[in-house]
């Protein structure tokens, strides 16, 4: 594809109703979701933390952006996932809302959030949809958040599920590829049903083996979203900073890098700070008389 040709999504024989490229400018639902993956249409999902870089996905034609609590590590400076509250995903995700007009927003109960119990996710699942806006929210878990999902479901708020590997439970799991056992298959497998059974309307599958996240995504009939899941699923997330170029540090394996934002904003910071000290900025045209 030529330079020219990425800028734009490709409206002209995506069909009209397609997730990204599609004509609609209304706010796509979970009902967009679901009929994409009986068209077989695969779609791409991207996080975002504030709302500039929001608007600049949803121009892009991006039909999903999650506010992960991957904002932890890449938008409060926390090195993991878990000290993340409800305030900032609160605050956060009002601002992606207010930044999107067609993207349908996804945000993520932070650790500490849901798993007292369904009435405890209940209540914050609705601020998230109460005040911040967003369409959906996902929660880490299969079996062990069902009555949370059921509970959620129940009350009409659309559930995305996240198995494999769940970085808010770090401290016993650590960042392994999830489900190389044959028991371990088996759980996710389980746990991917129970989800969809609870009503879930899709699975985010990270950091587990290629054939497996295929084998899941072959018997859901909701989507499957993978990150570090291979070629197999419906769906592919990542988390923005990594996509861009921006994270500082390593980043994980199953990362493609497709800028270098670090790079292009450390220039910019370096060339404004020369002409400063060197008295080229400001010049005649950025002054008042
Ligand atoms: N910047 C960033 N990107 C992410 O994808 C991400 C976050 N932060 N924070 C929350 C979680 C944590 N995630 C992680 C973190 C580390 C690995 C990691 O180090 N993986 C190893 C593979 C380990 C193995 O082979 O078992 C790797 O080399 O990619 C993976 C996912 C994914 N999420
Ligand atoms: C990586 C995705 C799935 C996530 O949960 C996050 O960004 O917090
Ligand atoms: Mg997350």
């Amino acid at each position: 594809m030529t330079l020219q040709a990425a800028q734009k999504p490709p409206a002209a024989g995506a069909g009209t109703k397609s997730l990204y490229g599609g004509t609609s400018t209304r706010r796509l639902t979970v009902h967009d979701i679901a009929a994409a993956k009986a068209r077989g249409e695969k779609w791409p999902m991207l996080t975002a933390y504030d709302a500039m870089t929001a608007s600049v996905f949803d121009e892009a034609g991006i039909p999903v952006i999650l506010v992960g609590d991957s904002m932890g590590n890449c938008h409060l400076g926390y090195d993991t996932t878990v000290p993340v509250t409800m305030d900032e995903m609160t605050f956060l995700s009002a601002a992606v809302v207010r930044g999107t007009k067609r993207a349908l927003v996804v945000g993520d109960l932070p650790f500490g959030s849901y798993q007292e119990g369904p009435v405890q996710a209940l209540r914050n699942a609705t601020r998230l949809v109460k005040d911040a806006g967003v369409g959906a929210i996902k929660l880490e878990g299969g079996e062990r958040s069902l009555p949370q999902t059921e509970l959620l479901v129940q009350a009409g708020i659309p559930v995305m599920s996240h198995l494999g590997l769940t970085p808010q439970s770090v401290n016993t799991m650590g960042y392994r590829v999830q489900g190389r056992s044959d028991e371990a298959a088996h759980r996710l497998l389980r746990d991917a049903k129970a989800a969809q059974d609870a009503g879930a309307f899709a699975v985010v599958l990270e950091l587990v083996p290629a054939e497996l996240a295929a084998e899941v995504t072959r018997s859901l009939h909701i989507p499957t979203i993978g990150i570090g899941a291979g070629a197999g699923t419906d769906a592919q997330v990542l988390v923005w900073t990594d996509m861009a170029g921006l994270t500082g540090g390593k980043v994980p394996r199953f990362t493609k890098q497709y800028a270098n934002l670090r790079e292009t904003l450390g220039d910019a910071a370096r060339a404004f700070a020369e002409d400063v000290s060197g008295g080229a900025f400001p010049a005649e045209e950025h002054t008042f008389h």
